[in-house]
């Protein structure tokens, strides 16, 4: 096999395993078929702690246990081998490709998820450590689950707002502690007694479990019980309604994963090799709007160029409504001239579109003449010439020219 066979195949590999969600053909497979591993995993775990079931179905289990692991083991393999190297603006070596996927938080929880397990397989041993090592297979869910993905996503972007909470209920909860010490340290000086004692009935109350273990039997004890139980409400309501928010939000903006499918769908792409579309893939992000919603306005200033991957998408130029749909692109003009939006593009229906960034757009094209030369044609169709500098910069004097031609901002 030459290199470049061997790199393509690296590459193929990998996005099968890393498209999560709605990959296409094979890669929805394989993402099922972990997803169904894991899940069959997590239940085996569960089961095998009930004496009775281990013993009944001992070599269930034991089975399960064996094709998992050989599984989970190739998987990682595969994960490592194939590391992406490919990633613009950080072309990595093969090697420091493999160590970053390594000692990512996921190349962390796919090797615990194997290695004490082969460690028990080759020194058997009664290791009820393993065990707890099982349950991190679930953390791999978070990979195939894009819903799993989108909560992460939500607790690390709203990570500062979550630590304000926190650290307002752990102050709330010193300060009822302290006040529950002074009321109630006389009369129940065995849970009261002190205030690290008291911080543990103060968790209790402001998380509004109240398992009742420990209770106030004085009038100010009452009293400080009360107020801590409805700050505790308030408390709780807080990080709930920050990640609620947060997450439907997350799932409304990007309910859908930017698949190799779509990419190859675009003509722009076609031409393109398998590593080339793993490089756009990285640069492209999903966005989906809804019928009516204005993407891009005329007059605005251009920070993207979009890819239309379902739904159709309406350009008024010049009076004239133009359709655009799945494959097309628009935005394109404004972003490679520099200059303000040209027209107004309007959703039809709901539309999912893959967003290219300016900056992405430039490097893209200085990189790739192919796709370079094409949306130059594109956009000479569309403004009538041939406007686009060596750079994908536009010659001032036709831009004047086309300036005429704006349609104003439409509501
Ligand atoms: N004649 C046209 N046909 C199709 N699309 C157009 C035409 N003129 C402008 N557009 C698109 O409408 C977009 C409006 O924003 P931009 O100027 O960034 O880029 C523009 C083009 O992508």
């Amino acid at each position: 096999m030459t290199r470049d066979r061997v790199r393509d195949l690296r590459r193929r590999i990998y996005l099968i395993l890393e498209q999560g969600g709605v990959g296409d053909g094979a890669s929805r497979l394989v993402d099922r078929l972990l997803m169904a591993v894991i899940v069959v995993n997590l239940v085996a775990v569960a089961l095998e702690s009930v004496p009775e079931y281990s013993e009944r179905y001992g070599v269930v289990f034991g089975l399960i246990e064996d094709v998992s692991l050989v599984i989970f083991t190739v998987e990682y393999v595969l994960r490592l081998w194939a590391a992406p190297e490919h990633l613009p603006y950080h072309r990595l070596g093969a090697t420091r490709a493999r160590v970053r996927y390594a000692l990512s938080a996921a190349g962390l929880v796919d090797l615990i998820a194997v290695l004490p397990f082969w460690f028990a397989f080759l020194v058997p041993s009664e290791l009820r450590v393993l065990q707890v090592f099982r349950m991190v297979r679930f953390f791999k869910i978070a990979r195939y689950s894009p819903a799993m993905r989108s909560l992460l996503d939500v607790l690390y972007r709203e990570r500062r707002a979550l630590i304000g909470c926190v650290v307002i209920t752990l102050g709330t909860a010193v300060v009822a502690a302290a006040a529950m010490h002074l009321a109630e340290a006389r009369v129940q000086p065995d849970k009261l007694g002190t205030i690290p004692q008291a911080l543990w009935w103060a968790i209790v109350t402001l998380g509004t479990i109240g398992y009742g273990d420990v209770v106030p039997i004085t009038v100010a004890g009452k009293i400080i019980a009360t107020v801590t139980i409805f700050l505790g409400l308030i408390m709780m309501a807080l990080p709930v309604g920050i990640i609620a928010t947060a997450f439907a939000d997350e799932i409304h903006r990007r309910n859908f994963i930017v698949t190799w499918g779509m990419i190859a769908r675009v003509p722009l792409f076609t031409e393109l090799d398998a590593g080339e579309i793993a490089d756009i893939m990285e640069l492209l992000r999903a966005e989906v709007v809804e019928t009516g919603d204005i993407i891009v306005r005329a007059g605005d200033p251009a920070h993207s160029m979009y890819f239309i991957a379902a739904g159709e998408v309406e350009v008024v130029v010049r009076k004239e409504h133009l359709r655009l749909g799945v494959g097309q692109f628009f935005g394109e003009v404004a972003v490679l001239r520099r200059s303000r939006r040209s027209a107004t593009a309007t959703a039809l229906t709901r539309t999912n579109l893959l967003v290219l960034d300016a900056q992405d757009l430039h490097a893209l094209m200085e990189r790739d003449p192919r796709v370079a030369a094409r949306i130059k044609d594109v956009v000479e169709k569309r403004v009538g010439h041939e406007i686009i500098g060596a750079k994908g910069d536009l010659v001032t004097e036709e831009i004047k020219r086309h300036e005429g031609n704006i349609e104003p901002a439409k509501k």
